[in-house]
């Protein structure tokens, strides 16, 4: 599956970030949002593959294109016998988010990505569109961090796994008014707080590399980003555990419906039975092949932003594999029409 598809998928989230950074500082977020979302939805079509997205576009804004359950790649179209023999080909699942911070696209801020995630079928959570509490961390800490525990134990342990004191570490939470008491802690404990007004896929992958300064992500996202971030992690040996959140009460606004039971008859519905499980990164990705593939919209800790020149673009891309054990990052250069001179920096 991975070896073709590991290049193709690159031109997926590259497409996407273009579309998607034609709309950067325009406060348009919707329209950077679609943008993204119509770019890698036709890329995808143009890939010899037999693909469903089990995250996508789906609940939150109910779109029409990148739907949960929608079919994609050459292999699922009506007259795909006459390109492949569908039968050949393994059946994957697609968990996407095309322009992940869409309001940090819409003001020119940073650490907005086009972002997939790809497994064999059943291999990727189908999460709902609810909120999740998250705890991510570096591959020296995985296993020795709990989300059970609190967060001055948390960081207790991680300045212990990564030898440094707790005053040297960063951790990043989501400023909403739901993690003031967490960001309370964490101060009190000697660490430092980077707030992010959105983006915690970024914040999450950020943890499993050294040299960002990113030592944990903690507080509550929402549940489909945090499959995405899980793929992620489980291929960078990271930490990663999430825990969906049912009980408004918890968040006061947002993605999911008004009564905690409705939230939890919701989740049987999906045959979620344990809805306080907590889940790590092995059970939130678990095909024996999972890809991950980032490309920046705007500029992030991890990834360039794309750069427009005259006749074309700059990206920088992030492409992580399981089974090759690898993360790429990858630098293109798109040319729009016949390129003058290639923009080098
Ligand atoms: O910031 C985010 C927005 O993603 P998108 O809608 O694709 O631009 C995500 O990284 C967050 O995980 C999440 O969606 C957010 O925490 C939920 O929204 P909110 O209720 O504002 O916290
Ligand atoms: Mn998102
Ligand atoms: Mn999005």
């Amino acid at each position: 599956m991975e070896n073709t598809l590991g290049l193709e998928i690159i031109e997926v989230v590259e497409q996407a970030a273009i579309a998607s950074a034609r709309w950067m500082g325009k406060g348009e977020k919707n329209i950077a949002d679609q943008v993204a979302v119509e770019a890698m939805r036709e890329r995808m079509n143009r890939i010899y593959m037999r693909g469903r997205i089990v995250i996508g576009e789906g609940e939150r804004d109910d779109a029409p294109m990148l739907y949960i359950g929608e079919e994609v790649g050459i292999c699922t179209r009506e007259d795909a016998k006459d390109y492949c023999n569908p039968d050949e080909l393994v059946e994957i699942d697609i968990a996407v988010d095309p322009c992940e911070g869409t309001n940090l696209v819409a003001y020119g801020q940073n650490g907005s990505m086009a972002v997939l995630a790809i497994s064999e079928k059943g291999g990727l959570f189908a999460a709902p569109d609810f909120y999740m509490k998250k705890l991510a961390a570096p591959p020296l800490a995985r296993g020795h961090v709990d989300i059970n525990k609190s967060a001055t134990e948390n960081l207790k342990i991680l300045s212990e796994c990564l030898n440094r004191a707790v005053e040297e570490l960063v951790v990043v939470v989501m400023d909403r008014p739901r993690h003031k008491e967490l960001i309370q802690e964490i101060r009190q404990a000697g660490a430092r707080v980077r707030l992010i007004s959105d983006g915690d896929v970024s914040a999450a992958i950020s943890c499993a590399f050294a040299g960002t300064n990113i030592h944990a992500l903690m507080g509550i996202g929402a549940a489909p980003e945090g499959v995405i971030s899980a793929a992620a992690l489980r291929c960078l040996g990271g930490h990663f555990q999430g825990q969906l959140i049912y009980d408004p009460e918890v968040v006061k606004t947002g993605l999911i419906g008004e009564s905690k039971e409705s939230n939890i008859a919701r989740l049987t519905e999906m045959g979620i039975n344990n809805p306080d499980k907590v889940y790590n990164a092995e059970e939130l990705a678990s095909g024996r092949t999972v890809l991950f593939a980032a490309c920046g919209i705007t500029p992030g800790t991890l990834m360039e932003g794309v750069r427009f020149f005259s006749g074309g673009a700059r990206t920088q891309s992030l492409v992580i594999s399981n089974q090759s054990q690898t993360a790429r990052f990858v630098d293109t250069i798109h040319m729009f029409e016949d390129p003058k001179a290639l923009q080098l920096r």
